[in-house]
């Protein structure tokens, strides 16, 4: 006799719930309903919805995290699967010589990619990292000094095409049979004692289920706080990070076609090749802004959100973007901005993730905390999800995942109660999925500027 399947509710179409429902639906086991707030899919303001990632490969210190990374470039992204929108340029991984930070995640990256036999270069300095971008782009192309950085270079890695991919995603779990909803925004848990029956919508309508997985990235901590929902989370937290994007004359284009994905883990600042249209894209991967709501929680500010439309940023991350520009493509920093958006991490303090049962419920699932560096690991997080699900996790992620991991870290090693921590220290954060630059910052809307209210005056920044 053939066992009924388990209906779960996943809340949140971004990599996390749209992986989560794939392998669940694969496994034959369940039915899925997957819920988001937006009207279109992929919803335009969700982290993983943008013209591209990083997908680096085993460029992580912690050994677990390398290997996952590989794996997903390796068994998943090169797959017609995935239908090409994984492209492999290689990542330049580099650090100021001088942090030390930087330079021991840059050091243990290097190692692991070694031991996973991938053939990466070293580089010591601009003339090495001169030397291998040279030969990726048109002759004559000046090259800055990449801030005299040393690292090295991974061939094995490159970037997608995130909004296309979850595409791609969520199309595939339509076809296995998942019903995905637009337009439906969850604002209430239904409950009976330790048991969640299901969620409420916008409009008061109650979808039920036997499983409950949150999936609503850097929106998870503000649902988590509002009145419907009042479920208790650790210290995660929505920061917004700076993007902003530069359109190639089709001669530009071609001439950098072919460049590496570069990343200072020193500034946070990185760049892409240009995409198909000759769009190229700039980050920066840094401490962020916190725009608090009225509770004091952080909540996203983006295209979609009263006052977010412009997708304006801090006029300190529009230099810090155009400044990185010119330590690698001088004549390229001259050029202005087409658009910027601020986009949004979950953040946990270790930048491990967050996803597990929540301790007040038996059947409640945090998928979350992504701190924004798990798109590459689209691929394979679900399979991981599916596992805390099954109560089977993978033993080298269960604690780092668990609810309660930096309690139970701060505990073993310093014997220090949460309470005495300062939750943006550094120093918590380098144990190995994670490096992060400068100093997080409550958003000042006075410093907020569109590139094009700069027009004039942008090539001087
Ligand atoms: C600027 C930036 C650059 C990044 N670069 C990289 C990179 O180079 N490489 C990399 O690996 N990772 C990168 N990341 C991280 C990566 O994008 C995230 O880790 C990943 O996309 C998180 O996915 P998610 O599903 O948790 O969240 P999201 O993609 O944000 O999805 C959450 C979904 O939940 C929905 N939702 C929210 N609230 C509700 C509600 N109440 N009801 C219903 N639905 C709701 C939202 O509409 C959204 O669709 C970057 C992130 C940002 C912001």
């Amino acid at each position: 006799m053939s066992q009924s399947k388990t209906n779960v509710v996943i809340v949140g179409a971004g990599i996390y719930g749209m992986s989560t429902a794939l392998w669940m639906l694969k496994s034959g086991k369940y039915n899925v309903t997957i819920l988001d707030k937006c009207g279109i899919l992929p919803a335009p303001d969700a982290a993983s919805t943008d013209l591209n990632k990083i997908i680096r490969s085993a460029d992580y210190a912690d050994p677990s995290l390398a290997a996952l990374g590989l794996e997903a470039i390796d068994d998943h992204w090169r797959n017609p699967e995935w239908e090409n929108t994984y492209h492999e340029s290689g990542v330049m991984v580099l650090s100021g010589a001088g942090e030390k930070a930087g330079q021991e995640f840059v050091s243990k990256a290097y190692s692991n990619c070694k031991n996973l036999g991938i053939d990466v270069t070293l580089v010591n300095g601009s003339s090495d990292v001169k030397n291998i971008i040279k030969k990726k782009v048109a002759r004559g192309v000046p090259l800055g000094e990449f801030g005299g950085r040393e690292g090295y270079f991974n061939p094995i890695g490159g970037w997608a095409e995130s909004g296309r991919a979850l595409e791609v995603g969520l199309k595939k779990v339509r076809q296995l049979g998942g019903t995905i909803r637009s337009g439906a925004e969850v604002q209430g848990l239904l409950r009976n004692g330790r048991k969640v029956t299901g969620v409420e919508i916008k409009g008061g309508e109650q979808v039920k289920g036997d499983l409950v997985i949150v999936a609503a990235g850097a929106w998870t901590p503000a649902l988590c706080a509002q009145p419907g929902f009042s479920v208790r989370l650790p210290d995660v937290v929505a920061t917004g990070q700076s993007v902003g994007v530069i359109q190639l004359t089709p001669e530009e284009h071609k001439k950098y076609a072919n460049i590496p994905v570069v990343f200072n883990l020193d500034n946070g600042w990185y760049n892409f090749p240009p995409n198909a249209e000759g769009l190229m894209k700039l980050a920066i991967h840094g401490a962020g802004v916190l725009c608090p709501g009225d509770n004091g929680v952080s909540v996203p500010r983006t295209k979609l959100t009263p006052g977010g439309e412009s997708g304006a940023i801090p006029l300190t991350s529009l230099k810090g973007l155009r400044a990185g520009l010119r330590e690698v493509y001088p004549e390229l920093a001259k050029k202005d901005f087409l658009t910027t958006r601020l986009c949004w991490y979950c953040d946990t303090i270790t930048g491990d993730w967050l996803i597990d049962y929540h301790p007040d419920y038996d059947n409640l699932v945090i998928a979350s905390g992504d701190s924004g560096h798990a798109f590459k690991f689209t691929p394979v997080i679900g399979r991981e999800i599916l596992k805390v699900v099954e109560k089977n996790p993978s033993p080298e992620y269960s604690e780092k995942w668990s609810f309660d991991y930096v309690e139970k870290l701060l505990k073993r090693e310093s014997k220090k109660e949460l309470s005495d921590v300062d939750v943006e220290d550094p120093e918590l954060a380098k144990g190995g999925a994670d490096v992060r630059a400068g100093q997080r910052k409550v958003l000042d809307v006075n410093d907020l500027v569109r590139p094009q209210d700069l027009l004039a005056k942008q090539a001087k920044l």
